[in-house]
């Protein structure tokens, strides 16, 4: 590999470059956007007045509980029934990804989400709407199961690290465009929450197109037997006949999964265990860092602690534009400072932006009066604080670190628990969020620094320098 990838890029190269960003672009905004799309439409009055009255008839209510207004079990559902669809499905790609390749499993990823933009557009009642949400699920979860697999399989080895990045990078972007559509939609009456939902449609359309011109990987193809168009394709993407080496490290890479006794078996074993746990654990940390009670939430957050409709989607724009320019930061920075320097000292951040939030809320919100101006503003530039510190170090490390650690038997099952565990917690987050805000009040924000203390020592003890490190 080292021989036709130290070489300078060609422009031919260069064109399938090209590609990869575009697929990882329409994978990273699909899943983006609908993290992000999910709040801003709940805080919408049309939305709820069709699908939950009763919630919005309990916001309406001047004297109700100011933690409590979109505490109801079905909103949860509406943002979690994504996750848990998407956890389930991405086991059933993992199958469909290596019997039939990667070029098939986005292409199906992209059927997934077309029907569910189309079915959660022209929803007209709830069980419709959360139908469109578990297709939409489906479609995320054969999309980040197949969709980082691609680009590290296609991508020349000099910009693989790079590219791993670029797909976290995508997904803030495609937070921060739904933020920025909920915002115009919401002065859109009565159906802006339905253009809101059907706009998720476009970076479908383009990966649906798109998964007709993009090439197999090589490696798929010389995994399933197909060795002579694996070698033709590996030559054509490098517009080079001379890739025998890369080629023979594909072929080699292929033998040893195929002798191992199966992935599986393989993840497991003794040798495993460290990688295992470590993945595993840093999804579920990064979910319990709060940070998708900010990104689904942040305007029935904003709106909680005492912010206008307008005000709240406007503030929630915000931390989409911090989360895009800090992951930008850590693309440069993670191989300066090291993994450990950056999840260390976002820990730190973390938890003195979380203990002030709690502080502020605990003394000066109750459950009648919400924030003034003053300590409005201070809340939402602590999120901001907050957010910038996730998003350049555990948003993107969380997919790094577990993609650099498994030896390469077991890492496409190693990272397919890793993909699950993530999946699975921020289910866990999407469906008890609101429930936890309206009973814990203040003190969610205390739990989640808890948690961010718990995960600087776990770092601090645990986790290893992978920096310079050759996979
Ligand atoms: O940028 C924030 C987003 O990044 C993720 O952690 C994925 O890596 C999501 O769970 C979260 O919504």
């Amino acid at each position: 590999m080292a021989a036709s990838g130290s070489k300078p890029i060609s422009f031919y190269s260069k064109f399938y470059i090209g590609i990869c960003w575009v697929v990882a672009a329409c994978g990273g905004l699909m899943f983006g956007y609908d993290i992000g799309i999910s709040g801003g439409v709940t805080a919408m009055d049309d939305f709820l007045i069709k699908f939950f009255p009763a919630v919005y008839e309990k916001k309406k209510r001047a004297k109700e509980d100011n933690y409590c207004k979109f505490d109801n079990q079905l909103v949860q559902l509406f943002t979690s029934s994504l996750y848990i669809s998407a956890l389930v499905s991405s086991f059933l790609a993992s199958k469909v990804c290596s019997k039939y390749g990667r070029k098939r499993t986005i292409f199906c990823s992209s059927i997934f989400c077309l029907l569910g933009v189309g079915v959660t557009a022209s929803a007209h009642h709830l069980p419709q709407l959360i139908v469109g949400r578990i297709l939409l699920g489906v479609g995320v979860g054969f999309g980040n199961e197949a969709i980082p697999l691609y680009l590290s399989e296609l991508a020349p080895i000099s910009i693989r690290g790079g590219v791993n990045i670029m797909f976290q990078l995508f997904v803030t972007i495609g937070i921060l465009i739904a933020n920025l559509v909920n915002w115009g939609c919401s002065h859109v009456h009565p159906f802006g929450w339905r253009l809101a939902l059907g706009v998720g449609g476009f970076p479908a359309v383009i990966l649906f197109l798109g998964s007709f011109i993009i090439p197999e990987t090589p490696t798929s193809l010389i995994e399933r037997e197909k060795v002579e168009k694996g070698q033709k394709t590996l030559q054509k993407i490098r517009r080079t006949e001379d890739v025998d080496v890369e080629f023979q490290q594909i072929v080699n890479a292929c033998e040893v999964a195929g002798q191992v006794e199966g992935s599986w078996s393989e993840v497991f074993s003794r040798q495993n265990h460290p990688p295992l746990i470590i993945g595993m654990l840093i999804q579920v940390f990064q979910q319990f860092t709060g940070i998708n009670a900010i990104m689904f939430y942040a305007p029935v957050l904003f709106q909680t602690v005492g912010f206008g409709s307008n005000g709240a989607l406007l503030s929630s724009v915000c931390t989409g534009c911090i989360n895009v320019i800090c992951t930008l930061i850590a693309n440069f920075s993670v191989d300066k400072f090291g993994r450990r320097a950056l999840l260390l000292e976002s820990c730190i951040q973390m938890f003195i932006t979380q203990t002030i939030i709690g502080g502020i809320l605990y003394v000066h919100l109750t459950p009648t009066v919400g924030l003034n101006k003053h300590n409005g503003l201070a809340v939402v530039v602590l999120v901001l604080i907050f957010v910038a510190g996730f998003a350049w170090s555990w948003g993107p490390l969380g997919w790094l670190i577990p993609s650099e650690t498994f030896p390469l038997e077991a890492r496409t099952v190693g990272f397919a628990f890793a993909v699950s565990t993530n999946m699975l917690f921020t289910f866990v987050i999407a469906q008890s969020f609101l429930s936890m805000l309206c009973h814990m009040r203040s003190f969610i924000f205390f739990f989640f620094a808890a948690w961010v203390l718990i995960m600087g020592l776990f770092v601090l003890f645990f986790v290893p320098e992978t920096k310079n490190i050759p996979i």
